[in-house]
C-alpha cells in the first residue's frame, strides 16, 4: 500500500508533497510512467552491484524477520531512486508512505508522520537534504532510538513527553549527497550511489518499457534512443513516448532508427542526448565567458535557470561526458564541447583536452 503523506501540513507544503510525488504531468502520460515503473528487484534493470549489495541487505532483514536499517539513495534525477524505494517496500511486503524535504515546513508536521508509522512500515523522504533543521534533528533520534518527543503546550509551560515509535525504515533519496549533515548521513546503514547506466543497459530498458507499452522497437531503433537518452531511465521513458506519438501519427507498425532520429530532431535532442538546455549552458561558456572559467551562478543566470537545475540536471552528464570541467576558479568547456558546438576557440584560449 502506498500513501501520500501530509498530514499537519499548510496547503502550500501539500501542495508542494503531492508535486514531489506526483512529478510527471497529469494525464496519459503520467499513467504510463506508473506502469512503466519495475514492481521487484528482479524487473529493475541494470546497477548489477547495487542490486547484489541491496538484495543481500533485503534478504538478511527478511530472515531475520526484522525491518532493515535505513536506506540511503543518492545520485543524479531519473536514475531509479523512487522507483528503488518502492521496490523495497514491495520486497518487504511492507506499506510505504512517501514524502519529501521540502514539504515538511515544520517539524510538527515529520512529527505526525512518524507517531502514525506501523511496525515495519517504509518511510520514503524524497530531496532529504531539502529537511528543515528542525525537522532533520528530529528525524535523527526517530532513526536511532525509535523515539519522537511530542511537545505538549505553548511558551513556558511547554513540556515534551516521549512517544515510542515502532521499528521502521527510512528510505532516503538525495541528488546533493554533499549537503547532508554528517550526523544525519550516519543514522543510514546502507548507502546506494546510483550511477548514469551504460548504453547496453539503457537499450534493454527501451526494450523492456517498449514491451509494457505494446510498441515493437527494432535492436538499431532502440540503440538510437539509448545514445540519446543521457545515461538516464526517466529522460529513455520519456523519449520513447514521443517516439510513440510519432510512430502512432505515421501509422508505423514498428519503431524503426529512421523514426527515432527524425522524431528526436523535432524534440531539438541531439545524437550526443544534448537538450536545449544542455546547448544554452555550453554555448554560454563558450561564447559569452571565452570557453570559461565560469562561476555557477553566473552561468545560470545567463542561460535563465535556477543554479541548482544547472548543477544536477545538466553538469554530471556533461561532465562525465567530457564536454565541461569543474575547477575550483568555475566551470570550463573542453575541445570536445567546443568541437560539438561547431566553433572555433578564439586564439587566446586555451583549450582543456
Ligand atoms: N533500473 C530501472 N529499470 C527500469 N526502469 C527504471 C529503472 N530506473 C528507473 N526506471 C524508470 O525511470 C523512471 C524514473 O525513475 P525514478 O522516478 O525512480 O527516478 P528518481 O531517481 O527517483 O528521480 P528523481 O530524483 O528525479 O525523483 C520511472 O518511471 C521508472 O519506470
Amino acid at each position: 500500500m502506498i500513501s501520500e503523506v501530509g498530514d499537519g501540513m499548510n496547503h502550500n507544503a501539500r501542495e508542494e508533497s503531492l508535486r514531489m510525488v506526483q512529478a510527471a504531468p497529469i494525464g496519459a502520460d503520467a499513467v504510463s510512467d506508473e506502469e512503466l515503473r519495475p514492481q521487484g528487484l528482479d524487473e529493475f534493470i541494470g546497477q548489477p552491484q547495487l542490486k547484489a549489495q541491496m538484495k543481500l541487505f533485503l534478504d538478511a532483514a527478511r530472515k531475520r524477520g526484522v525491518a532493515p536499517d535505513h536506506i540511503l539513495l543518492a545520485g543524479p534525477p531519473g536514475l531509479g531512486k523512487t522507483t528503488l524505494a518502492m521496490i523495497v517496500a514491495h520486497e518487504l511486503e511492507s506499506a510505504i508512505r512517501v514524502t519529501s524535504g521540502p514539504a515538511i515546513a515544520h517539524a510538527g508536521d515529520l512529527a505526525s508522520i512518524l507517531s502514525s508509522l506501523e511496525e515495519g512500515e517504509v518511510l520514503f523522504i524524497d530531496e532529504i537534504h531539502r529537511l528543515p533543521r528542525p525537522a532533520e534533528e528530529l528525524l535523527y533520534i526517530a532513526m536511532e532510538d525509535f523515539r519522537v518527543d511530542v511537545v505538549v503546550g505553548k511558551g513556558p509551560g511547554a513540556s515534551s513527553i516521549p512517544l515510542t515509535l515502532p521499528r521502521f525504515t527510512v528510505v532516503g533519496a538525495t541528488t546533493r549527497e554533499g549537503m547532508l549533515p554528517a550526523p544525519l548521513r550516519a543514522r543510514f546503514g546502507f548507502t546506494a550511489h546510483l550511477d548514469f547506466y551504460p548504453r547496453s543497459e539503457m537499450q534493454r530498458l527501451i526494450q523492456r518499457s517498449s514491451a509494457v507499452l505494446g510498441l515493437p522497437v527494432d535492436d538499431d531503433a532502440a540503440d538510437q534512443l539509448a545514445r540519446r537518452s543521457r545515461g538516464t531511465p526517466r529522460i529513455a521513458n520519456r523519449l520513447l513516448r514521443r517516439v510513440r506519438d510519432w510512430a502512432v501519427v505515421h501509422d508505423l507498425p514498428r519503431v524503426d532508427a529512421q523514426a527515432v532520429i527524425e522524431s528526436l530532431d523535432l524534440y531539438q535532442i541531439d545524437t550526443e542526448g544534448l537538450d536545449r538546455l544542455d546547448m544554452a549552458v555550453l554555448e554560454a561558456i563558450c561564447r559569452n565567458f571565452n570557453g570559461g572559467p565560469v562561476g555557477l551562478n553566473n552561468l545560470a543566470a545567463m542561460v535563465g535557470e535556477e543554479s541548482e537545475t544547472v548543477e544536477t540536471v545538466c553538469e554530471p552528464y556533461l561532465v562525465r561526458e567530457g564536454f565541461l570541467i569543474r575547477t575550483p576558479k568555475g566551470r570550463v568547456a573542453t575541445r570536445k564541447a567546443w568541437q560539438h558546438l561547431g566553433i572555433l576557440p578564439p586564439d587566446d584560449v586555451n583549450v582543456l583536452f
